[in-house]
């Protein structure tokens, strides 16, 4: 178990297993006079094929540090090095290319079928034909578990897991090695969200993704997580196996783990053999 800063819980390997590399990270924002310190000298290192969970009270700045790995946010100070180039070069397209990011809400495009919705990012490239696109987009439908009969219905037409698995298709349709999820089983019915994460496990370990999950939602966190790093105090207090961290002393990993939830946690702990 590895605490503050330096995370490298996983063996490091040589630079291009380091697939996430974030070092000396401060956010601040500024609104008129007011000064808010969201991340300081705040490090992680996530090492290829970890599924990595980022858990924090709220404001803590999880969902902010995903959007800096994805280059559409820019820290104060620090560097995030994605994929060996810095973040901020991703840009929109490369992006898409390199990392895909199933957001919060799902945020289909209303007026397009799942399929139009699949195949956006590639679309959007400009490079490649109508029919291998269609072809690249009705795989990836299949490979979330939907049949090829909800390509042509409209987002308004599904339940809240189906829209969560179109999402995850189209933040899967350029293959990116790096899949970043915030709050993935968010909303979703306990029937739904088990399937989700068993989908999740089966996507990760198939095609050797590297995936970080922000999640508050202990099930899931446990299901899939093979690595928890815990933000507190602007930073990354510790990381590494569930049971390390759980033992770690600090309040917020006390509150979250073994306060109410404690005995649900104990039987998770249990339950999982946490290796994905
Ligand atoms: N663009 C912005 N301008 C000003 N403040 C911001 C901005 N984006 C985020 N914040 C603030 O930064 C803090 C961290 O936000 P973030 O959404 O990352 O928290 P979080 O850890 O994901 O929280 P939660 O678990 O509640 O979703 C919050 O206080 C938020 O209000």
């Amino acid at each position: 178990m590895d605490t503050d800063n330096r995370n490298t819980t996983a063996p490091r390997n040589d630079a291009d297993d380091v697939i996430v590399d974030i070092a000396g990270l401060s956010t601040v924002f500024t609104n008129g006079d007011k000064q808010s310190v969201v991340h300081k000298d705040l490090d992680l290192t996530i090492q290829r094929g970890e599924f990595l969970s980022l858990v924090g009270g709220s404001g803590t700045g999880k969902t902010v540090l995903l959007r800096q790995m994805l280059g559409l946010e820019h820290p104060t100070a620090g560097e995030i090095t994605v994929l060996g180039k810095p973040a901020a070069e991703l840009g929109k397209r490369g992006a898409a290319q390199r990392v895909g990011m199933l957001f919060q809400q799902g945020a289909l495009f209303s007026a397009f079928t799942v399929l139009e919705n699949i195949a956006f990012p590639l679309r959007e490239l400009k490079t490649l034909p109508s029919a291998l696109i269609h072809e690249a987009a009705m795989v990836k439908l299949q490979m979330v578990g939907l049949a090829p009969e909800h390509a042509d219905k409209m987002p308004s037409d599904l339940s809240g897991g189906m829209v969560k698995r179109v999402s995850l298709a189209r933040a899967l349709i350029m293959d990116p090695p790096l899949l970043l999820l915030d709050e993935p089983t968010a909303g979703l019915d306990p029937d739904s969200s088990d399937s989700f994460c068993a989908l999740l496990r089966s996507l990760h370990k198939g095609m050797g993704l590297t995936v970080v999950m922000v999640t508050h939602d202990l099930d899931t966190l446990f299901e899939l997580s093979t690595r928890i790093a815990v933000l507190a105090d602007q930073k990354v207090i510790v990381s590494g196996p569930p049971r390390d961290v759980i033992a770690f002393p600090h309040p917020f990993i006390r509150n979250f783990f073994l306060g109410e939830r404690g005995q649900r946690a104990m039987e998770l702990l249990r339950e999982y053999p946490f290796t994905v």
